[in-house]
């Protein structure tokens, strides 16, 4: 059984590479949305995905982006992957992969058995299927909102495609959200935070084991 691979999202400094890196994380996120806290400009991101270390699968995401914005933003960052969070039909998801040639990950708000089906259909297309609560309505932000929805959902599914799991997930739950819905990759945000946007290199380092701690189903004694 491989290990669970973990993406923490909304690094803003070298030194959040650098722990991200050093936890054992797979996947290094970037978000380039204005209301984020988290929001970084193409310079920055430039800086720390060239900074990025070989292996870090560096994404970026993005939220209804227009193709001049995403046209400028692969050219300015050496990028692995684009995070689709906003509204982006498969037939924008099948476009944005033509375009730059990188995989896709699609993020899709899960709130209750009725936006199941959408996944099916998006895994028809995307490389791989973020699956996030979905964020309340009037909120300011799709994701990043420290939301959890009910893993009960996902028990016994099946998808075309790889997933990660995301939505209010801990250093405190995550080993539970593993256990219970098999998740093999995992994403996290704002549980990894001292405050919105500042990252803690010790809870992304008790996340990371904690998420790679458990193994079908067993948590693993070390
Ligand atoms: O992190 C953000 O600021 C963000 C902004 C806009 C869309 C998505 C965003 N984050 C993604 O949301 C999930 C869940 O976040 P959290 O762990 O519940 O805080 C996260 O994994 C990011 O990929």
């Amino acid at each position: 059984m491989q290990d669970v691979r973990v993406k923490i999202c909304g690094l803003r400094t070298e030194a959040d590479v650098a722990a991200v890196a050093r936890a054992g994380a797979a996947y290094a996120g970037f978000v380039f949305f204005p209301k984020s806290p988290r929001h970084l400009t193409l310079e920055v991101a430039r800086t720390l995905a060239l900074g990025a270390p070989d292996g870090l699968c560096k994404v970026a995401l993005v939220v209804d982006t227009d193709d001049a914005a995403l046209d400028a933003l692969v050219e300015a960052v050496p990028l692995d992957m684009l995070q689709l969070h906003g509204h982006e039909s498969p037939e924008r998801v099948a476009a944005v992969k033509a375009r730059y040639g990188l995989p896709v990950m699609k993020a899709m708000g899960v709130a209750d058995e009725g936006d199941l089906a959408g996944l099916l259909e998006m895994s028809l297309v995307a490389d791989q299927l973020l699956i996030d609560a979905k964020p309340p309505k009037g909120a300011d932000l799709p994701g990043g909102n420290g939301l959890a929805f009910d893993w009960r959902l996902l028990v016994g599914r099946k998808w075309l495609r790889p997933w990660m799991l995301a939505g209010g997930l801990t250093p405190d739950n995550v080993a539970q959200a593993v256990r219970l819905t098999g998740a093999r990759q995992v994403d996290v945000s704002s549980g990894v935070e001292l405050s919105p946007g500042v990252k803690d290199p010790a809870k992304i380092a008790a996340f990371v084991e904690a998420a790679q701690g458990v193994r079908g189903g067993v948590p693993i004694l070390r």
